[in-house]
């Protein structure tokens, strides 16, 4: 595991903005993994304007999010589908057939998973996974006691989920219950992963993803499995590790 410091989030988006940067130039990511959350949003605005002032052509990329709430439309605006063209896709210039989110109102979302899960299967696997960290520890939707071998699946929310979620949304009782999410076993078999933290909310899942224990009650412990992962985290986020970074 590789840990970068950040000063604050606007170092951390920017850090996280170059790193993502080089490795498409360099042509090494052809399917990049997607996160939303609030914890991107400075990553992707830093990341639009490194593509558009280098001209980047993204004509061979592919892009798969890792969730999306069961219930909501693509154009409902508080699904991911809409989070994801307003934060990334329409401010640049990717092929919309290229970029693969689950769809959250097929009316048959068991076998959406399959889909989605075979489709990631099809591209190739993943070459870069980005990912956020939820205050419980969750990756993607993957809450507590989510095996480290699942799949996409639906899922149930937990409440403290729906809670944090509920900003964005104008009523909180909107806040679907459910969501597809990739499984920690499809995440888990992205060749490289980039993970963000920022804020003091999120130092103790931080702190438990780096030296506690891997145990499926905290999903992101797992990733201290993975052969090649990189945390950039601010300050805050990285306040409460015993050791020195
Ligand atoms: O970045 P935020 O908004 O703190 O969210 C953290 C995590 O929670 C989720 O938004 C899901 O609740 C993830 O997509 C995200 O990685």
């Amino acid at each position: 595991m590789k840990i970068i410091k950040a000063e604050n989030y606007n170092d951390m988006s920017e850090k996280a903005a170059q790193f993502i940067f080089e490795r498409l130039i360099r042509g090494d990511v052809k399917v990049l993994g997607l996160a939303t959350g609030g914890t991107p949003v400075g990553l992707y605005k830093r990341l639009i304007k490194h593509i558009n002032d280098k001209n980047l052509s993204l004509s061979a990329l592919h892009t798969v999010n890792l969730d999306e709430y069961v219930g909501l439309s693509d154009e409902d605006p508080n699904s991911y589908h809409q989070y994801m063209e307003d934060e990334l896709f329409r401010p640049i210039n990717i092929p919309r057939d290229q970029t693969h989110l689950p769809h959250g109102d097929t009316g048959d979302s068991e076998a959406e998973c399959k889909r989605y899960e075979r489709l990631i299967q099809d591209l190739g696997g993943i070459d870069l996974q980005l990912l956020g960290i939820g205050q419980n520890g969750h990756i993607g939707f993957n809450e507590p006691g989510s095996s480290f071998s699942g799949r996409t699946a639906v899922v149930d929310l937990a409440p403290s989920t729906i809670e944090a979620n509920a900003r964005y949304f104008t009523d909180k009782n909107k806040v679907p219950r459910k969501a597809i999410t990739m499984g920690i076993g499809t995440i888990m078999e992205s060749r490289s992963i980039l993970l963000l933290a920022s804020g003091k909310d999120k130092a103790e899942a931080v702190k438990k993803m780096i030296e506690g224990e891997i145990t499926e009650q905290t999903p992101a412990t797992v990733l201290q499995n993975h052969s090649d992962l990189t945390v950039i985290a601010d300050k805050e986020a990285l306040s409460q590790l015993t050791r020195d970074i």
